[in-house]
């Protein structure tokens, strides 16, 4: 894993909290996307190396709006880039963390995803990232 692509918020309002981490970051997110296979959309905005990734949901059965429910808006998922996304859900299989799915998908911003369960994983939601390639 080579760094933290991006950190991932789940938010109930995503115009106003792009409007708060505008304040708090002093710079506007550069994209919205949404991500129908998720159920969310999506806004990003650079932080050095990084991304924060706010996410607001789409439909109720959203992994964005179950979390929301569950507890409140917050961090949700750490996501890590990784060169070969495909080597890394086979290295991580054999150390035994639990794969949420094993065939990578499409994020956001020209990635493929794949998520690692929480409960291997000390709570916290885990996503891989590999640049797609054009
Ligand atoms: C925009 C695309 C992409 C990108 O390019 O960046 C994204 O970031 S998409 C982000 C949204 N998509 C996902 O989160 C996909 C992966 N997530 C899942 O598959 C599920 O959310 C889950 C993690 C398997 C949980 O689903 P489910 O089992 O249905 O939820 P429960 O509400 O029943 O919770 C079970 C258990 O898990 C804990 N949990 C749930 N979400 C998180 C979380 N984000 N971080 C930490 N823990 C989480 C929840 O608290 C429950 O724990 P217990 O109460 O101890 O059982
Ligand atoms: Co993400």
């Amino acid at each position: 894993m080579r760094k933290i692509e991006h950190i991932g918020i789940a938010v109930s309002d995503l115009e106003k909290s792009n409007e708060l981490f505008h304040k708090l970051l002093g710079k506007k997110h550069f994209k919205t996307e949404t991500v129908a296979g998720e159920g969310v959309e999506t806004s990003f905005f650079q932080v050095g190396e990084t991304k924060v990734e706010l996410l607001q949901a789409t439909r109720p059965d959203s992994p964005i709006a179950k979390y929301l429910e569950r507890k409140s808006e917050g961090i949700h998922h750490i996501a890590f880039d990784v060169e070969d996304i495909y080597a890394e859900v086979e290295r991580l299989k054999t150390e035994g963390f639990e794969i949420l799915n094993e065939t990578p998908k499409e994020g956001a911003d020209n990635k493929l995803v794949v998520f690692l369960h929480p409960r291997s994983t000390n709570g916290v939601l885990v996503e891989l990232c590999q640049e797609k390639y054009l």
